[in-house]
């Protein structure tokens, strides 16, 4: 992918004594980066290290303090000066998790969307407009049709078509530097290594690529540098080989590791939550129980219902049929408040949509389900609901004041919020559905205390993950959900990776 007559291609991207401050944060303060031609090159860090906030400066949409350069070749320019044109024109391109793709139309319109279509008679030449996205698709060694419909693709094929239409100027002006923030946070464990096989593939024929991620493994494996970021400083830069995770966590974290050694639980209470032949959206007839005590995964596909299960006991949408039961006792379908009034706690997957109060400060979105705490003959006791906050913001070591808006907080620390806030109200039920998502290492290894505090004081949990290692590590029970139903269920000991493999992703195979 190199092209040694392009200049800007095997450029080298140098970011020098970069600082962003917003009003009251320091988010970034003189942090110089270099991105080498064909490097693998990791960015990582705590939450609110500042990792978004310099993605953001380099796609032109923050403005940096005054006083950092940045240097593409021999070329330099002023950091307070980049704007989007300027970043597209330099050749960066972004992948972001949300991947901005069309899943109604097909692979040639998606790739090609935001540039000129090949035409021919006044009109769209659509014969040539596939051919050159197959062509760039063959290049790219992406298995797919270009006339498919991208809502048919797996999810990291999906991927690969927003990284395709990122790739789609490298013959003409050439394509600097890739940029992707966490691109597989929502894909299923097994998709994870063909993408990143895929990324590396490329980065070895010469494409630069800065990854952003907080999965530690994937950095270990994958990437050539690793530059690590903490509260907003540059911390360490330094081939991926001489890390290991210890090394990497103390970097991150600034201090060595706390491993938790996991006591596996083996007793359970009576049934908190008792689901009877649910049916709703692409559940058929889901049947479980959840005891004191115990954390149960589901586990599926994409689209196999995971999110749907949860919806459909918290109420949020109302079942075609069925029974969901807390403490033997039968809720309305279709009634959130009850439900939280019965001690069931919903952390959504999406954040932005359905988690966080984003018009709103800290201290509100923590206090949203238990505002009736703080009310008094017609008053607010904000004190109290202000030393609450001040609390949470200290045990889940949220990076943020309690007056701030929740949309200020980066992504990580918003999760710490929406799961904070399910463990104010004290559940009988906690419906977990992506909990640590763009959580860092220091923050997991919390919510999981979190986790198994609520359980040991006789909640259930209902968790769907798509990190194994995250499955692994919590669940005392594993349900497998396909084709709308449970098909299969493991516990104990006998969780395991190649169980889960087994279980989940061959039946992908015996189906298709
Ligand atoms: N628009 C904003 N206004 C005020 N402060 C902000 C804004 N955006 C980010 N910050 C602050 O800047 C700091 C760095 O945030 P940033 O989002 O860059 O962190 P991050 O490393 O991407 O975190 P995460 O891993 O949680 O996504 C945080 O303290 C955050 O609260």
């Amino acid at each position: 992918m190199v092209d040694a007559a392009s200049g800007r291609r095997a450029s080298t991207l140098a970011l020098a004594r970069l600082s962003k401050t917003f009003p009251g944060t320091r988010a970034l303060a003189d942090v110089s980066l270099s991105v080498a031609p064909g490097h693998f090159h990791a960015l990582v860090g705590g939450n609110g290290s500042g990792k978004s906030t310099l993605i953001k400066i380099l796609a032109g949409v923050y403005s940096a303090d005054r006083g950092g350069s940045l240097h593409l070749g021999d070329e330099s320019f002023d950091v307070e000066q980049l704007t989007p044109r300027w970043s597209r024109e330099a050749g960066i391109r972004f992948v972001h998790q949300d991947l901005g793709l069309f899943p109604e139309l097909t692979v040639t319109e998606n790739v090609l969307a935001g540039s000129p279509f090949p035409r021919r008679l006044g009109g769209i030449d659509w014969s040539e407009a596939r051919r050159s996205v197959q062509r760039l698709l063959d290049a790219l060694e992406i298995p797919v049709h270009a006339r498919s419909l991208v809502r048919d693709l797996r999810p990291a094929d999906q991927t690969l078509i927003a990284v395709a239409r990122c790739l789609r100027d490298r013959d003409s002006g050439g394509v600097g530097l890739l940029v992707l923030d966490e691109p597989t946070t929502r894909l299923p464990a097994d998709e994870v290594d063909g993408l990143l096989q895929r990324l590396s593939a490329y980065s070895s024929r010469g494409q630069s690529i800065l990854y952003v991620t907080h999965r530690l493994d994937e950095v270990l494996s994958y990437a050539d540098t690793v530059t690590v970021l903490r509260d907003g400083r540059h911390v360490d830069t330094r081939p991926a080989a001489q890390h290991d995770r210890e090394s990497l966590v103390a970097h991150i974290a600034g201090h060595a590791p706390a491993e938790r050694q996991r006591q596996p639980r083996t007793s359970f209470g009576p049934a908190v939550l008792s689901v009877e032949g649910l049916r709703g959206g692409p559940l058929e007839n889901v049947t479980f129980d959840i005891r004191a005590g115990e954390v149960v995964a589901l586990a599926g596909l994409v689209g196999s219902g995971r999110t749907s299960v949860m919806q459909n006991v918290m109420g949020a949408v109302k079942p075609r049929g069925g029974s969901v039961s807390v403490s033997g006792r039968r809720l309305r379908s279709g009634h959130v408040a009850e439900a939280i009034s019965r001690g069931l706690a919903l952390v959504p997957e999406e954040r932005a949509r359905d988690g966080a109060f984003l018009s709103l400060s800290v201290t509100e979105n923590l206090s949203a389900s238990t505002i009736g705490r703080y009310r008094r003959g017609g008053w607010l006791r904000r004190t109290d609901e202000r030393r609450d906050a001040e609390r949470d913001i200290d045990t889940y070591g949220i990076k943020g004041t309690a007056d701030a808006p929740i949309a200020r907080l980066s992504g990580g620390n918003q999760q710490k919020a929406v799961m904070a806030r399910a463990m104010r109200s004290a559940p009988v039920v906690l419906l977990l559905d992506e909990p640590t998502q763009g959580v860092d290492v220091g923050a997991r290894a919390d919510i999981y205390a979190q986790i198994d505090a609520a359980v040991a004081g006789g909640a259930g949990v209902l968790l769907a993950t798509s990190d194994l290692d995250e499955l692994l590590h919590l669940a005392d029970r594993v349900l497998v959900l396909a084709d709308g139903r449970i098909t299969s269920e493991a516990s104990g000991p006998d969780i395991t990776r190649t169980w889960i493999f087994d279980n989940v992703y061959q039946h992908e195979k015996a189906s298709t």
